[in-house]
């Protein structure tokens, strides 16, 4: 139900009581105006009864009415004498005179009910107002006359209903604005300070304390308002206090949890049941909680370390009992996430107001760290004592506090020879002092150093000693030791010296190495820079030294080069280089020389002494060296530059007959650049396959039918026309082209036999040429198989020739991989037989079946008997061997009868055709049907 406001209630008050009273008002000043407008009548209506009475008018007035009306000041309606018998005998109608009163249609039987008439009576209707008064009196007092009078009463009831509404409307009126003023007023008075007042009461709930009502007058209402303003001011005081009261608590709370938060230790507390009642959160997290209150509650059986605190929790028992605390103690704990904690455990009874034990409070610091540090500290001390290597430790006045055994065992010196001293009573005097003025330099700089130095035993005797010096600092960065460590390093300086004369010199010769010569030959060459000197590089290459060595043995070969040696060293001055560059190559640098007369001076000289007989028991060893030089600044100035150019000029004077010296000229640098640049081409043509192969064939000497032929690479250059196998073959073989090139060979050869075998020419054998570096893949043996089985070849079916030199370059190893060719049924010959250096008991091992002789042989074979002879030993020492012989070179008849008379097996050369493609062999064959061995 809507509240109605206190303004509207006092106002519907008012307005309740102000309708009462003006009503009664209205009512009675309505009645008051009724009354004397009433009497007025009646008094009017009196007064002409007496002035008939006493004759001032005369009776019959009473029928003049405007006369009657003028006397009674109101509308007269009528007038009427009745006389004794009821007669009207006096009327303003005529027509009523003499009549019965009672038939008179104005007549009211009210007029004579009562017999105390002589006073006279008013009767009333609702617009009349008649007064009938007896007059003059019979003796028994009956009246003898009886005035009538009637007036209208009308204008006087329109009157007061007019006075009645007039009096109404002014009430309403009234009441409306008293209400209004009465509300404005209360208003003013009452409602806007109430507001005021509910307002401020209102903002005190929302927590405005310091609100307050402004009291505007001292009443009733003023008073309340004070009583509520000293009221909201007490309450504010004391919330206030109440507020400070509890941010103290709640600040002492926090400190107290602050504390506990942070202390670097764990704590917890329980209660007499052993419970947990609470604990920070280091504690927490040791059990596995993240948050300390989860514990609250918890008993120590609920945790993971339960089962290594039973003895804590007896501990606990009897602390609660006796109420004694429990300090210090160490216990082993496996934490929530597994790693173990050393703890260091104190607890100690709470008590409550009563001192009664309730609990108790128990404190735990980790002191795991500590205990490794210990741990750590012993086991470095442990170290220390027995350290292998020799440790002192000084104090930041480079006192000596410390040192180990390995110090004492070392330098002869006991602690107390040398405590307090400074440890410069070790020193040697043999440092120089810019050794120590670095070592404290990188000590004040980088707390450390460490290095070689020379110190003195206690016996006087020196060592040399690897020396490592280290500061050590506390937590805040000030200085509190040195620490030296150091071990005798003399035989690690005797072995570093051997290492380093090995690393620099020829084991065999003693000569200065490889390595080394190119060292020295850039210092060489910087020195004669600055010097603005000349400098001669001399390559040096022994002839014939591998016959040697294959011949007579490695240790022959061994000490020809330690006397080579020898005497390059002899016969050039100390300030000159010499050096083993690798196997029989040395090279000899004049670091000073005038100019080239003087080189060639000197290296005549060395020619003429190399070329002395060597005495090796029991050989004399005769060997002549090929030399190049090459001079600085003309032919180059780089190491590199003058060694290669010293390198060209040798071998062309291998080439020009070995046994003497070549200087480096700009037409040889023209030659290996030419080299080079075919090298170039040769690797392009392999790669685009511009190689193409010509077959010759070799014919049996018996039959004259084609045995197989021989498989021989062309190049058609596109600038140079037909380059000759015999320039480029060499160029693959030093750069290492001849792997690819070879493979090609022998692929495209195997093909070519598959293809001869398919047109039906059988029996026919592909001889592939295999070069010293082929020979060495150890891959070759699964590449000719593979090759094999591709083209559905029998290894008969190929033949490979290897050059004597390359069969005897590695002979074991060449014994070897034929053999394992052998099991492929490869055939295989020994190419440019007699002129290479065969060592007869080596090819008695290789597995071969034919042998090619040389065509060199051939070409005077019926004229030269020294070739004749040659060849003719050659067949037998080969038939002797169970080997075929081929004869290269076979241009005429005269050889080829020469041959077939001498048993030579096949026969190859230009007789029977120059090396042809492969096409070009098969239409001749057909066309001419030539007898292929078995083929035809
Ligand atoms: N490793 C490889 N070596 C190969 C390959 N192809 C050739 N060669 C070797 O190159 C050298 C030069 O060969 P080439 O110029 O082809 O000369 C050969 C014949 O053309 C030539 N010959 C044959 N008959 C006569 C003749 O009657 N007179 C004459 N003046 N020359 C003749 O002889 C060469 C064959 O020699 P050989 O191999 O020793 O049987 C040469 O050493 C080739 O071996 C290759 O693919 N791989």
């Amino acid at each position: 139900m809507p509240s109605i406001g206190l303004i509207p209630r006092i106002a519907l008050l008012v307005v309740l009581v102000e309708l009462v009273s003006f009503s009664v008002l209205v009512w009675y000043y309505t009645d008051r105006f009724s009354h004397s407008a009433d009497q007025r009548l009646r008094d009017g209506l009196q007064q002409v009864v007496r002035m008939i009475e006493s004759e001032e008018i005369s009776i019959s007035a009473v029928a003049r009415q405007n006369l009657m009306g003028d006397l009674l000041g109101a509308p007269y309606i009528d007038g009427l004498v009745i006389g004794g018998n009821r007669r009207v005998i006096v009327s303003h109608d005529p027509r009523h005179l003499g009549r019965q009163v009672s038939e008179l249609p104005t007549y009211d039987n009210r007029w004579f009910q009562t017999n105390e008439l002589r006073q006279g009576i008013f009767v009333a209707d609702q617009d009349r107002l008649t007064w009938v008064q007896p007059f003059k009196h019979h003796a028994d007092g009956s009246p003898l006359y009886t005035i009538v009078l009637t007036i209208s009463t009308v204008e006087i009831q329109a009157e007061k209903q007019a006075i009645f509404r007039w009096g109404l409307a002014v009430s309403t009126l009234f009441i409306l604005l008293s209400s209004a003023c009465l509300v404005l007023v209360a208003q003013r008075i009452v409602a806007r300070r109430v507001e005021a007042s509910l307002r401020m009461l209102e903002q005190v709930a929302h927590g405005q304390l310091d609100a307050r009502i402004d009291v505007l007058s001292n009443d009733e209402l003023g008073q309340l308002q004070h009583g509520i303003n000293a009221m909201t001011q007490k309450l504010g005081l004391l919330l206030q206090q109440q507020v400070q009261d509890a941010k103290q608590q709640q600040a002492h709370k926090e400190l107290l949890q602050s504390v506990l938060e942070h202390a670097p230790f764990r704590v917890f507390w329980k209660d007499r049941d052993l419970r947990y009642q609470g604990c920070n959160s280091l504690f927490a997290a040791d059990a596995g909680y993240t948050q300390p209150h989860e514990l609250t509650g918890r008993h120590e059986d609920e945790l993971h370390w339960r089962h290594e605190l039973n003895q804590e929790l007896a501990q606990e028992q009897n602390l609660l009992a006796a109420g004694v605390p429990l300090l210090e103690h160490e216990i082993n704990l496996t934490l929530a996430n597994g790693q173990k904690m050393v703890a260091n455990v104190s607890k100690v009874p709470l008590r409550n107001a009563q001192q009664e034990v309730v609990g108790l409070l128990g404190l735990y610091s980790d002191i795991t760290a500590r205990k490794q540090t210990e741990s750590e500290l012993r086991l470095y001390a442990s170290i220390f004592s027995y350290s292998a290597e020799a440790q002192l430790i000084c104090d930041p006045e480079r006192r000596i506090l410390a040192v180990n055994r390995a110090f004492t065992q070392l330098t002869g010196y006991t602690l107390e020879d040398v405590r307090g001293k400074n440890p410069g009573i070790l020193s040697s005097g043999q440092n120089t002092p810019d050794t120590y003025k670095a070592m404290w330099a990188d000590l004040n700089h980088s707390d450390h150093w460490q290095g070689e130095i020379v110190d003195r035993r206690k016996d006087g005797s020196v060592y040399p000693k690897w020396l490592s010096i280290s500061v050590v600092r506390d937590s805040e960065g000030n200085l509190t030791h040195y620490v030296g460590g150091f071990m005798d390093i003399s035989e690690r300086k005797k072995a570093e010296n051997h290492i380093a004369y090995l690393a620099h010199h020829d084991t065999l010769t003693g000569l200065q190495n490889r390595y080394s010569l190119l060292n020295k030959l850039e210092q060489a060459l910087a020195t004669a820079r600055r010097a603005g000197r000349m400098l001669a590089v001399m390559f040096i290459d022994l002839d014939r030294f591998k016959t040697i060595n294959d011949t007579l043995g490695h240790a022959c070969g061994d000490a020809l080069l330690q006397q080579v040696a020898d005497r390059l060293r002899a016969n050039v001055r100390d300030s000159d280089i010499v050096a083993r560059f690798g196997g029989d190559e040395f090279v000899v640098v004049l670091s000073d020389v005038e100019d080239a007369a003087a080189t060639s001076r000197v290296a005549n000289k060395l020619l003429e002494i190399l070329r002395v007989p060597y005495l090796i028991s029991p050989h004399e060893l005769h060997s002549s060296p090929s030399i190049g030089i090459a001079l600085f600044p003309s032919d180059g100035n780089e190491p590199d530059i003058l060694m290669k150019n010293a390198d060209v000029a040798m071998y062309h004077a291998k080439r020009e007959g070995r046994n003497n010296t070549q200087f480096f000229t700009a037409a040889l640098n023209e030659s290996t650049a030419e080299r080079l640049e075919l090298e170039r081409e040769l690797r392009l043509a392999i790669d685009n396959g511009l190689l193409q192969l010509h077959y010759q064939p070799q014919i049996c000497a018996a039959d004259g039918k084609v045995h197989g032929v021989e498989a021989l690479v062309r190049w058609a250059h596109p600038t140079l026309g037909a380059v000759s196998p015999a320039k480029f073959i060499p160029i693959a073989e030093e750069s290492g082209l001849i792997l690819p090139l070879g493979s090609w060979v022998l692929d495209t050869a195997c093909r070519q036999a598959a293809r001869w075998k398919a047109e039906g020419i059988e029996g026919l054998t592909v001889a592939v040429n295999l070069s010293a570096h082929q020979l060495r893949q150890p891959e070759l043996i699964e590449q000719v198989q593979t090759i094999l089985c591709r083209y559905a070849l029998h290894g008969s079916d190929l033949e490979l020739e290897i050059t004597e030199s390359v069969a005897m370059e590695d002979p074991q190893y060449a014994i070897k991989q034929l053999q394992a060719l052998r099991g492929l049924d490869v055939q295989l010959s020994i190419d440019d037989f007699g002129t290479g250096y065969s060592s007869l008991a080596y090819l008695k091992l290789l597995p071969i079946q034919t042998l090619k002789l040389d065509r060199a042989f051939v070409r005077d074979i019926e004229t030269d008997p020294n070739d004749a002879a040659i060849s003719t030993a050659t067949l037998a020492l080969a038939h002797s061997l169970g080997l075929q012989v081929v004869a290269e070179g076979v241009e005429n008849e005269a050889q080829r009868s020469f041959l077939a008379a001498h048993g030579c097996d096949r026969l190859q050369g230009y007789l029977f055709s120059r090396p042809e493609p492969a096409e070009v062999l098969s239409q001749r064959w057909k066309q001419e049907a030539i007898a292929v061995k078995t083929g035809v």
